[in-house]
């Protein structure tokens, strides 16, 4: 082997112009198939992904042949980054295999249209304005059951076999299993320790808050469908996947009429399209001096579902084409206070891209995954205040009281609060697969056992082994690893916290709002330009002073709700948790 650090680093500069040509390619043809969805796309990007994997496992053999005995860090991390490629490692034919598994299950899930009495029905945006809006029980129940049938059940044997060929990739790449090769990411040897210590601080917050919910919900569908000191039907909570409740604000504001929060009607009411929304989002980035969107980005991406018919991968997406020119995002835009929201969440993906374009291409990631999937999010923390939404024209008048306060905390508390149980299970489930601990002959039974221990809700109508319900949400079928929202929702507080401080913000952290406040953007933006370069304390560090993910930021910020939420609970006599099991009557 070689211990000579001027060649290796010979090695790592080819490596950066051959790789970017690679993935560049790889990236357009996927580009192609996701906002065209035809046999020939497909199996274009698939031949292309089949490319790109021999010149990674290529490459992984030259930097596998070096002695890294007293080179520097930043060669020896490089050349780690280059030795493990994932599914690559398989034989060529598993990894066709694997190739059109996952382009298959991407097609189902993204092509799936249910239909009833000659109506077909769209995940986005028929599915999700029937959940967010409708209070009609057996209406959410048919939604619910009816998208589970279309892309759930049918998803099982791929799954299985999907489960195969990623722990053979992970053992080819030293690793035990699929799970411990995602873990992997984090460079830590504890991240299941981290996670479940920071679950276990934030539980209390959302038992008090399943508690109010399943209060309201009481009454609104009554004790047939409710039981006090039980689980939630899980379609009734405004979402798909019960994963954020913030479309129950109606029923869950605290001081009726007090302090508008819900944008909807003035952005429709403002005649807003995807591309105002956009440029709304885009102008908050640049009052923070962060770099703006590119003119690429605005003549290429793909930010409404497209109206001739054509089917696309819906599910948003942030796009870096390894190239340093062409970012876009694929979204297909809503207008809603929701997506307004997503909006701001794939554009932290490309300000992330945009930040560290410039360096060489196994650096261009986050520092942990979850860091990428926090920056849009912090910046959205400020967008959502009352006083942004007045700023802007999105909401007349900012009530400022103790009421008005709650009323908006309550508003952030249904999308943030209710998520981090569902962020939390994802990889709880997928984990206990590639392990072994749940087997085929579970998979359904074992994902209703995390949404009841760590959820508290249950499913409208029985399930069984002929269902598979975890692949009616897109990164089960996507294979796109799901911790790393988990940890974007803790740290996303921490960053919000200091990043307030930076803006010399002093007064309650919920009041914050970043907006103008280009000492805040450049501290964003220095740790943004570190990449994936460093170890994540380090860049954590670099941001909040400190190398420690913690939960106390997020809990800061909820304080006063949580105080409200217990007094609530406690007035209605209500129990929090949901030991008393049974079962929701059926809908007539
Ligand atoms: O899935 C998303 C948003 C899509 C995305 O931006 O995270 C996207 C997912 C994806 C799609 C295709 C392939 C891989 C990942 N991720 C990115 O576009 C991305 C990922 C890594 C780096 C840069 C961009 N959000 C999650 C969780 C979430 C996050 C924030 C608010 C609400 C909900 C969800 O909807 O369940
Ligand atoms: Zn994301």
């Amino acid at each position: 082997s070689v211990n000579d650090e001027l060649l290796a680093k010979e090695f790592l500069g080819d490596f950066n112009t051959r790789a970017m040509d690679v993935y560049s390619k790889s990236a357009f043809k996927a580009w192609d198939y996701n906002t065209n969805i035809t046999e020939y796309n497909r199996e274009q990007m698939v031949n292309s992904n089949l490319e790109t994997a021999v010149f990674s496992k290529d490459m992984s053999g030259y930097a596998n042949a070096f002695d890294q005995t007293g080179f520097t860090t930043d060669t020896k991390r490089q050349l780690d980054s280059i030795r493990y490629i994932g599914s690559a490692a398989l034989p060529d034919e598993e990894l066709e295999e694997l190739e059109n598994i996952l382009s298959g299950m991407e097609s189902r899930y993204s092509t799936g249209k249910p239909c009833e009495a000659g109506t077909c029905y769209s995940l986005e945006p028929d599915l999700t304005r029937i959940m967010a809006t409708s209070h009609d029980y057996s209406e959410l129940y048919w939604a619910w059951n009816a998208w589970r049938a279309e892309v759930g059940a049918p998803a099982r044997e791929d799954y299985t076999r999907y489960v195969e060929l990623k722990n053979q990739a992970a053992i080819a790449n030293d690793q035990p299993d699929a799970g411990a090769y995602w873990r992997s990411y984090y460079e830590v040897d504890n991240l299941q320790e981290i996670t479940e210590k920071l679950y276990d601080e934030l539980q209390p917050l959302y038992e008090q808050l399943h508690a109010y919910v399943r209060r309201k919900l009481f009454n609104r569908y009554g004790a047939d469908y409710i039981n006090l000191r039980g689980p939630i039907p899980a379609h009734i909570l405004g979402n798909m996947w019960a994963q954020s409740w913030s479309n129950l604000y109606d029923i869950c504001e605290p001081f009726p009429g007090k302090q508008a929060v819900d944008i909807t009607p003035a952005l429709v009411e403002q005649n807003y399209d995807a591309l105002r929304m956009f440029e709304l989002s885009d102008e908050f980035f640049e009052s923070l001096g962060l770099i703006k969107m590119p003119q690429e980005f605005w003549d290429h991406s793909m930010i409404e579902k497209p109206d001739d018919g054509r089917d696309v991968v819906c599910h948003a997406s942030a796009w870096d084409f390894s190239n340093q020119v062409d970012f876009r995002i694929k979204q297909c835009t809503d207008i809603t206070m929701d997506d307004f929201i997503t909006i701001h969440h794939e554009m932290g993906h490309i300000e992330y891209y945009l930040q560290y374009k410039d360096l060489p291409v196994v650096y261009r990631g986050g520092a942990n995954p979850g860091f990428h999937e926090a920056v849009g999010d912090v910046l959205a923390l400020s967008v959502s205040t009352p006083k942004h939404l007045k700023e802007v024209g999105l909401i007349d008048e900012v009530v400022d009281d103790q009421e008005a306060d709650l009323n908006f905390l309550m508003s952030i508390a249904l999308d943030k609060i209710s998520f981090l149980p569902f962020g939390y299970l994802m990889d709880q489930y997928r984990w206990g697969i590639f392990n072994g601990t749940t087997p085929e002959s579970k998979f359904n039974e074992d994902w209703w056992k995390l949404r009841l221990r760590y959820q508290g809700i249950i499913p409208p109508t029985t399930r069984t082994e002929e269902d598979f319900d975890p692949a009616a949400k897109y990164h089960i079928p996507a294979d796109v690893p799901y911790i790393r929202y988990f940890i974007s929702f803790v740290l996303q507080f921490q960053f919000h916290e200091t990043l307030c401080e930076a803006a010399g913000q002093t007064q309650e952290l919920y009041k914050c709002d970043i907006y103008n406040s280009t000492d805040a953007g450049t501290l964003l933006a220095n740790m943004l330009k570190m990449g994936s370069s460093k170890p994540w304390p380090e860049a954590l560090d670099a941001i909040i002073g400190s190398t420690e993910i913690s939960a106390q930021s997020l809990i800061n910020y909820f304080q006063p709700l949580i105080d409200y939420l217990k007094e609530q609970n406690e007035m209605n006599g209500d129990t929090v948790g949901w030991a008393e099991m049974y079962t929701p009557k059926d809908p007539e």
